[in-house]
């Protein structure tokens, strides 16, 4: 079964652009909750363009005991003037997953994964502290990586395929490659008993396509087309389109 995590990245993008509270982060996890999703990711970035360390607080009290709670972030980000780190934000809140996910503030967003077999060393004290919280780890990774042994033997959980290139290839009628690719880093992560997520620029119309060809795929977190789709057909709505896409996929 894939678990339809919501980032809900951009309703803090809206709220930022005026200041308030409107729209509310909170309000909207509750809605995409209630419309029966099954996570709720937030990318708290160290320039706080969307999401913040407070947004993060406040979300736990809104997600726990009800779905997964999935923190995205660069572990490696040094702490700034209102933003106390990815582990200390990990620490204060628990969430079930913290996606390890390499992004510099120069990034319109998420464009690349860690390289396990180069970044793993690096990576291992930090995957040890989030292990030692209880969080599962997930390391975002680029669609096409075969060897994930490094990733198994630091203690990672699962990786999360970078979806985009996909997407950006299905979008041009071409998806067969980067779906292959897709495919591939599945079946080596699955091999090392690592398991699958998927995200970035995941929409309604590639979605059952992905899952019907990626193998056990658990969870799949997208925000930024769900979040532009129910500008126009509501955030329940919307949210309940995507759990049939992904039921149309056998993966429901
Ligand atoms: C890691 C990833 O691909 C997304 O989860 C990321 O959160 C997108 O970030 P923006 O919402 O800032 O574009
Ligand atoms: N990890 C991917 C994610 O959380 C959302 O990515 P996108 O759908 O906003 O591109």
């Amino acid at each position: 079964m894939t678990v339809l995590s919501v980032n809900i990245n951009k309703i803090a993008v809206l709220r930022n652009s005026r200041g308030g509270d409107m729209p509310s982060v909170v309000d909207a996890a509750r809605c995409a909750i209630d419309a029966g999703c099954g996570g709720i990711t937030v990318h708290p970035r160290p320039d706080l363009r969307h999401i913040r360390p407070d947004d993060v607080l406040a979300l736990a009290e809104v997600v726990r005991g009800r779905v997964e709670y999935n923190l995205e972030g660069n572990p490696f980000a040094p702490p700034r003037d209102g933003y106390p780190g990815f582990l200390e934000l990990v620490a204060a809140v628990r969430p079930q997953q913290a996606t390890l996910v390499p992004d510099s503030d120069g990034q319109i967003t998420s464009d690349h994964g860690f390289d396990p077999a180069r970044d793993a060393d690096a990576l291992a004290p930090l995957v040890a502290k989030l292990k030692a919280m209880g969080v599962r780890v997930s390391l975002f990774v680029d669609a096409g990586t075969v060897d994930l042994s490094p990733a198994a033997r630091i203690g990672a959980d699962r990786v999360e395929i970078y979806t985009g290139p996909f997407a950006d290839a299905y979008a041009h009628g071409d998806a067969a490659a980067a779906l292959s690719a897709c495919v591939a880093t599945a079946r080596a992560a699955h091999a090392v008993g690592l398991g699958v997520n998927a995200g970035h620029d995941l929409n309604q119309a590639n979605l059952t396509a992905f899952l019907r060809a990626v193998p056990g795929v658990s969870e799949v977190s997208i925000g930024h087309a769900l979040i532009g789709e129910a500008l126009y057909a509501g955030l329940g709505p919307t949210v309940r389109a995507y759990l049939r896409a992904i039921a149309a996929a056998g993966a429901g």
